[in-house]
């Protein structure tokens, strides 16, 4: 597969029944080389969303989902219904264990669990079925979540345009087109001229690696930048629209995203740009009030030492490498979601569309 196909190629696709595989792009080495890898066993899920060879909140829901499934096909044939849970939940609690922070992953473990509860009668061979068709689910609910955030999403968006991303939203990181760029994608189908403006994204580089890639394939002009360019590209009114997407969105709006999205959210208040955050209600985490109560994942200090092949910092170097951060509701204009827009977000706002 080249890197310039104009057909999207698919995040993820399942094999097979119940007995099948998991094949996903191993998003670590793109652009440099498209590869795709086949897991069959629940650690080989679990070892992608961890290096994130699958990430991307709504993705890492999906592959968990099919974890899942993948888990369960240890059990022997002769299995009973209660061996069968207890290997659910043994499962969905080792797949919770891969990622903090994007609440997806725990809504789509959840919802399998809750789906085996309710079909408390099923033989562990028709629960199994059963599962898979409810992660199938869980990924075709994801492709028609994106195609609606672009849709309510692309009214924001005028002709002639500048827009700012961070990190990767896009089909990548979801079934779909994406959440953040399905706007783009669809403001550009509307023949709106928009000009992307990708934040690099340190220490792991979604942006430069992952967003470019996307908009290159489907023809959106991107333009890449440091995200220490942001303010600037800004002061010069390059950019008239920030948008990003979210790993979990507490009750009063307060979003998770990565790492630098609440910088560039300060900055485009500080220049009077709108700041629209872009997500599926599968990412409102309704259990939290607040963004203070949001798990933010600690990762490897050689993510920004050593990242990308050589060392970038003295060996020894005290390193801290939070990979998100939360933007607070006052400085989000509104959230695109695939039932509507949030505006203003407050938490009245959010639980009447996420849960009306
Ligand atoms: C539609 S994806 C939204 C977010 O998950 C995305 O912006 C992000 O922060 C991803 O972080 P990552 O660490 O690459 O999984």
């Amino acid at each position: 597969m080249s890197a310039t196909s104009a057909v999207p190629p698919k995040t993820m696709r399942w094999n097979g029944d119940t007995s099948g595989w998991l094949t996903m792009i191993d998003q670590t080495l793109l652009p440099v080389e498209f590869k795709e890898i086949d897991c069959r066993t629940v650690e080989q899920v679990w070892e992608a969303i961890k290096k994130l060879r699958v990430r991307g909140a709504p993705a890492i829901g999906c592959a968990a989902a099919y974890g899942v499934v993948i888990g369960l096909q240890t059990l022997p044939k002769t299995a009973d219904r209660k061996t069968f849970d207890a290997r659910l939940k043994e499962v969905t609690g080792y797949l919770a264990e891969s990622r903090p922070t994007a609440v997806n992953l725990f809504w789509a473990l959840d919802r399998l669990n809750a789906t085996a509860a309710r079909f408390a009668q099923l033989s562990p061979q028709e629960m199994h079925a059963r599962l898979l068709e409810e992660a199938k689910a869980i990924e075709t609910e994801d492709r028609e979540m994106c195609a609606a955030i672009g849709r309510h999403g692309a009214a924001l968006l005028a002709d002639g345009m500048g827009v700012l991303t961070h990190c990767n939203a896009g089909g990548l990181a979801t079934a779909g087109d994406g959440t953040a760029l399905a706007v783009m994608f669809a403001a550009a189908a509307e023949g709106k001229q928009i000009q992307v403006y990708a934040d690099e994204t340190r220490p792991l580089l979604q942006g430069a690696r992952l967003t470019t890639w996307e908009l290159q394939q489907r023809g959106v002009p991107v333009t890449l930048i440091c995200d220490n360019m942001a303010g600037w590209v800004m002061k010069e009114k390059r950019v008239q629209a920030v948008i990003t997407g979210a790993d979990r969105i507490a009750a009063n709006g307060d979003s998770a995203n990565k790492i630098g999205t609440y910088s560039v959210a300060l900055l485009a208040k500080a220049h009077g740009i709108p700041f629209y955050v872009a997500a599926p209600s599968s990412t409102f985490d309704l259990t939290l009030k607040s963004g203070e109560d949001i798990p933010i994942e600690q990762r490897a200090a050689e993510e920004i030492t050593n990242g990308f092949g050589r060392a970038t910092a003295p060996e020894g170097t005290q390193v801290y490498n939070p990979a998100f951060d939360v933007a607070p509701a006052e400085l989000i204009t509104a959230i695109i979601t695939e039932k509507g827009v949030i505006r203003p977000v407050t938490e009245a706002n959010v639980r009447k569309m996420v849960e009306g």
